[in-house]
């Protein structure tokens, strides 16, 4: 039996599809126990006067009093407590450098449940649930045995010997399974990691059915963000009910159970303050269709190898993992040196002599296989290469305040720019075919933009600092993320399409330039437009003549020209006002967001004086206005929801007028719509007085009712009993709008779920399985494709960055503007692999997570010695006003990635976040059944 989620009507893009979702349960990583509060996850001021801690165990931590009442209950209760105090007593130095979040989240959820009289012995071993949530798996994954069995099987023993003391009876279950195992597997696959803004992911949250429902799929259409209460009460989803229902194959009453339990807001009145999580849809949806988010890095699942005699199969091959294996391990020695110059040349190295210049020569060579630029080896050590030699420029321009080093550093950030501007591309291109990339596009574009102004700082050989500089906001683009909550995707692409162009005609006139000298990045024609890899790749762009001859290479301006100095800030207006168009449009309201409005709520952006400076500023000006327009003609033609917005046409609802409850949607997706009470037209679907949505849980429908299309019963379905949405074994939903699958998701065959591309879910773990390439099952294998095997291990949150790379804390302002491949600290790809925060690196650079086994490839030494910010430090004395800054309190220590030594931190380098998501597992297993 298997559960997912379905839109119970048609939804737009950008729409919040549930409301503001309380967790079961929470559980910090244990490198954020003292910077954050246990119960509300906010970070804890440093002189705060509120500040309170467990008397008991001392390893918690509140920023006030309600926190601390509202937690205490289930930190001492669930045994939480009990296990710090005994863990930190008893453990031996080894296990102490494990991460606890599971443990304890489980511990938590474990009473949470009880608690609500949700856990019995009879119907954890029957359904494999636990709370209504999938505990699918875990026998196959004891019974094969292994690190990930171990981890169970040690995990639950912690958690018994903790629970002992208060337990009222032992639950045991059949086949020697525990209540502990099972409910510390269920966080393995239903947990996903908490990031808020650009920070590290903090720790970790299972939520009920209402999030844990939903399926994963590479080409989701939804996504998800984390709010925090109460401070952030404001950013809270408005959404009045739920647009998702749950949807079974066969009978499940304890889920159902679970999920009426939580609609009636048990959750939201046990956890108080903990973070909410909001799924928004982030493509228009059916009525009917069963709703994906993505539990993985989408970019692992694109960027394949290439077979070059056969242009359009992707393939894995050993010689690929060969290749990944080796630029791992590069990237985490260099790391460790803090030697970010030789980072980048031994990657450099590496990658010129396996990408691929012209597919049609290639196609003569020998050699079988070859990395094309849209490979996600390649994207990633772009992502690298980027984030390295920002940090390179950055260092050297901090060691050589009095500008001796001009010409390295003008090197370092025309490289950092490049590769920026090819990530973007590459991230583009993706986009074009698949919306779900939007996220990433954004943040690649912001780091693009701002790679571009240091640089171009730079030609201007002054810091920032004394620079004189002109500051323009953009006012006219609101970001009142209400408003653009609905918007017409068709119009949304169009418009995406028109930042295209001068996106690809700036970049071509630009990249001889800022290519030259990068032997990877002279091999690539067109940093935007990838067409020219042969048929296979999607031509997005017509060139026009001008930029035919740019791409052609016959004219190769070594030298930079005024006109190329204007076309470079273009772009980087450019980069930045279409970052701000996607992240607005489709109201993130997280990284990117937060990241533009950092400072002020007109964001601004900076254009330097060049030799001319009052030419220059008026053409970039020129280029922002038609950015602007560009933007804001979008925002006209899109819908209006209120008497005020009358004057920029759009729907006016008058005063007198009434269509509807105040927060109706006007014209969404078909432009003029009235939506009274719980009517909805847009697709004609009629919501008779007989239809019920929930008061006695789920979906139950009248007799008399018709979803055309949507959720169609069939004679054998009930929907009595328990309320919810109970369809017997024999309904099938594939064909005509019932569970319907994604285009890539294959649910006939044998049967079961197959698996599509690359992607595995059959592995050992129940988890997200890669293929071939990667397998946990024995050892830590980090290969091409990524491996998710355990299901726990591959986590990350909601608003994944990407962006830049090395990288510090959001409060500082280190020239990334808190872009970065930020990810979270269990699953961190830094530099490449990473294993989690306790391997001693600070959840940076090169982490794994506490189950791998990098015994074959890359081993970790037992407590780690990369210190306690992560790979490269930087040295103290440091100062990155002019660019890469660090804090006030130079803490970039806890989760960071490339950090430099001493006070210096960029927190987190390469970090990811939370629209790609690992999310503990949330692999299915062999067992499953689809
Ligand atoms: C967070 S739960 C999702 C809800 C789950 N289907 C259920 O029945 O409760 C994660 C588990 O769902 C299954 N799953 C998620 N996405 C899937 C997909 N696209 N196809 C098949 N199984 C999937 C896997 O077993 C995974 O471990």
């Amino acid at each position: 039996m298997a559960m997912g989620m379905r839109a119970r009507e048609s939804v737009n893009m950008s729409e919040d599809l549930t409301q503001a979702i309380a967790p079961y349960a929470t559980a910090l990583h244990d490198a954020s126990l003292q910077s954050h509060c246990s119960s509300c996850f906010h970070r804890i001021p440093a002189q705060s006067p509120h500040d309170m801690s467990c008397t008991m165990c001392g390893s918690v931590r509140y920023c006030c009093s309600d926190c601390l009442i509202s937690d205490c209950e289930v930190h001492s209760s669930s045994g939480e407590c009990c296990f710090f105090v005994k863990h930190l007593r008893e453990a031996s130095p080894s296990t102490l450098t494990e991460e606890t979040s599971d443990i304890r989240a489980a511990l938590r959820l474990l009473y949470s449940l009880e608690t609500r009289g949700l856990v019995s012995s009879d119907s954890v071993s029957s359904s494999n649930r636990i709370g209504g949530l999938s505990a699918s798996g875990i026998r196959e994954v004891l019974e094969e045995g292994g690190e990930i069995a171990e981890g169970v099987l040690e995990g639950s023993l912690l958690m018994l010997s903790a629970r002992k003391s208060r337990m009222k009876n032992y639950v045991g279950l059949s086949n020697g399974l525990t209540i502990e195992k099972v409910a510390l597997w269920a966080v393995m696959t239903n947990s996903v990691e908490v990031q808020i803004s650009e920070e590290q992911s903090l720790g970790i949250a299972v939520y009920g059915p209402s999030f844990s429902w939903f399926n994963h799929s590479c080409c989701p259409s939804a996504s998800y963000r984390f709010v925090l209460v109460p401070q952030n009460e404001g950013c809270t989803s408005n959404k009045p009910e739920s647009c998702v229902v749950p949807v079974s194959k066969g009978a499940a009453p304890d889920a159902w159970h679970a999920w009426q339990n939580e609609e009636a807001g048990f959750a939201h009145a046990q956890c108080k303050y903990g973070p909410r999580v909001v799924v928004r849809c982030t493509k228009p949806i059916n009525k009917g269709d069963e709703v994906f988010i993505t539990y993985i890095d989408l970019l692992q699942t694109r960027c394949d190898a290439r077979n070059l005699k056969s242009p359009h199969n992707a393939v894995t091959d050993p010689a690929i993992e060969d290749l990944d294996n080796n630029l791992q391990q590069a990237i985490s020695e260099y790391s460790f040196l803090d030697d970010s110059k030789a980072c980048c040349d031994v990657i450099e190295s590496m990658l010129s002599e396996n990408l691929m210049n012209d597919l049609q020569q290639e196609e003569l060579s020998p050699r079988k296989y070859i990395l094309h630029p849209l490979h996600h080896i390649s994207v990633s050590s772009f992502m690298i290469l980027a984030s390295a030699y920002r940090c390179s420029a950055f260092k050297s321009s901090t060691d050589n305040l009095h500008g001796e080093n001009c010409d390295f550093i003008f090197r370092m950030t025309k490289a950092a720019a490049a590769y920026s501007i090819v990530l973007a591309g590459a991230t583009h291109h993706l986009f074009l075919s698949e919306c779900s990339f939007v996220t990433l596009l954004s943040h690649f574009l912001l780091s693009t933009g701002q790679s571009i102004l240091d640089f171009a700082e730079c030609i201007k050989g002054e810091t920032r600092k004394n620079m004189p500089e002109a500051i323009f906001s953009f006012a006219s683009c609101s970001t009142n993320s209400a408003k653009h909550d609905s918007v017409r995707y068709n119009q949304f692409r169009s418009t995406c399409e028109k930042f295209g162009k001068p996106l690809l005609s700036l970049s071509l006139q630009c990249w001889p330039f800022l290519a030259q000298g990068l032997p990877c990045l002279e091999k690539i024609k067109n940093p935007i437009d990838f067409s020219w890899l042969g048929p296979a790749i999607f031509q997005a762009f017509q060139l026009s003549e001008e930029d035919s001859f740019n791409l052609s290479g016959k004219h190769a301006p070594a030298t930079l020209i005024e006109q190329q100095k204007e076309c470079i800030l273009s772009l980087a207006v450019c980069c930045i006002t279409y970052s701000k168009y996607l992240a607005r449009s489709k109201s993130f309201l997280f990284v990117t967001l937060g990241r533009l409005e950092e400072s002020s709520s007109d964001w601004a952006v900076k254009i330097f004086d060049l030799n001319n400076g009052a030419k220059v500023y008026s053409r970039i000006k020129e280029y922002y206005l038609h950015f602007a327009k560009m933007a804001d003609e979008y925002d006209r033609s899109s819908y209006r929801r209120s008497g005020a917005d009358d004057e920029e046409g759009g729907y006016n609802k008058t005063n007198t007028g009434d269509y509807g409850r105040s927060g109706d949607d006007y014209g969404r997706d078909t432009g003029l719509f009235n939506e009274s009470g719980n009517d909805d037209n847009e697709s004609g679907y009629k919501n008779t007085n007989t239809d019920e949505y929930g008061s006695t849980g789920s979906y139950n429908k009248s007799n008399t009712d018709d979803l055309t299309g949507g959720f169609n019963k069939s004679g054998t379905d009930d929907y009595s009993g328990g309320g919810g949405y109970n369809k017997s074994g024999a309904d099938d939903y594939s064909s005509s709008g019932g569970y319907s699958k994604s285009g890539t998701d294959n649910y006939s065959g044998s049967g079961g779920y197959n698996k599509s591309g690359n992607n595995d879910y059959s592995g050992s773990g129940g988890g997200y399985n890669k293929s071939s390439a990667g397998d946990y099952g024995s050892e830590y294998k980090d290969s091409s494709t990524g491996d998710y095997g355990r299901g726990d291990e591959y986590k990350k949150s909601s608003s994944d960055d990407y962006d830049g790379g090395y990288k510090k804390s959001s409060s500082n302002d280190d020239g990334y503007g808190g872009s970065g491949y930020s990810k979270p600290s269990t699953g961190d790809y830094d530099s490449g692999k990473n294993a989690s925060n306790t391997d001693g690196y600070g959840g940076s650079g090169y982490n794994k997570s506490s189950t791998d086994n990098s015994e074959s490839g890359y081993n970790k030494s037992g407590t780690g010695e990369y210190g306690s910010g992560g790979g490269y430090n930087k040295s103290s004395t440091d100062n990155y006003e002019s660019g890469y800054n660090k804090s006030g309190t130079g803490d970039y220590g806890s989760g960071g990635g490339y950090d430099k030594s001493d006070a210096g931190d960029y927190t987190g380098g390469y970090n990811k976040s939370s629209t790609d998501e690992y999310a503990t597992g949330r692999g299915k297993t062999s067992s499953d059944d689809y």
